[in-house]
């Protein structure tokens, strides 16, 4: 059988070669991107990553044995450390007040993403959840690795486009992959069929994440509070 990973690949290469030719991907590895709009990405992707470790810590809860119990926590750990990095050296660098970034808003489309993984994470079985889990690894890694190669020297960008580039995280990601791959595996047609409907949406809110930074998203209804 087709692992579950080149078929959830395949189901969407158009999918992920239209997150390639995002502007915003596009304008960071030409270190061109404007400050607000990563700015605004910064912010978001740190109340993401919050929700995102915890999606990770029930993960950790749900899967089948030690060895994969201490992988997920490990990833939800890593998260949050990154995320705390992250605050400290980038948002500085561009300005923002880590106490403001935290008390921010989510955007309608951060908000749908963390929404849509935390309801996962409550209601959902360790093969589901693993599912909706794996893009915010695989795309990220890819994309990762494509900005690396295409990067300007002296790109302002560099800490962002290195961390999803460096070997530590590479390795993380092929251990979530074969996780699902041999979750997939030993999962029934109907089960692999949902699975691949989960990755399927975080793939796109993973396109959608990166649009709407780019237009500076906001609620269209704050007007009328
Ligand atoms: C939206 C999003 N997805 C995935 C990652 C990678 O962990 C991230 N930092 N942000």
């Amino acid at each position: 059988m087709t692992s579950f990973l080149t078929t959830a690949r395949n189901q969407n290469a158009r999918l992920l070669q239209a997150i390639h030719e995002l502007p915003f991907n596009r304008d960071l590895a030409a270190g061109t991107l404007q400050q607000d709009r990563f700015r605004h990405y910064l912010v978001q992707d740190g109340l993401y990553l919050t929700d995102y470790a915890r999606a990770l810590a029930a993960l950790a809860a749900k899967a089948p044995n030690a060895e994969l119990i201490a992988q997920f926590a490990a990833n939800a750990a890593g998260a949050v450390h990154f995320e705390q990095e992250m605050q400290h050296s980038y948002l500085s660098k561009f300005g923002v007040d880590r106490a403001v970034a935290q008390s921010t808003e989510r955007s309608p489309t951060c908000l749908g993403y963390t929404s849509f993984l935390l309801a996962e994470a409550q209601t959902g079985s360790y093969e589901t959840l693993l599912a909706a889990l794996l893009p915010c690894f695989s795309v990220y890694a890819e994309v990762g690795t494509a900005i690396a190669q295409q990067s300007v020297p002296n790109n302002p960008f560099a800490l962002w486009i290195e961390t999803y580039a460096s070997d530590e995280f590479q390795a993380a990601v092929r251990a979530a992959e074969t996780a699902a791959d041999a979750a997939a595996e030993k999962a029934h047609a109907e089960l692999r069929q949902r699975m691949l409907a989960l990755f399927r949406k975080s793939v796109e809110f993973e396109w959608m994440f990166w649009d709407a930074a780019y237009r500076l998203e906001a609620w269209p209804t704050a007007a009328w509070r």
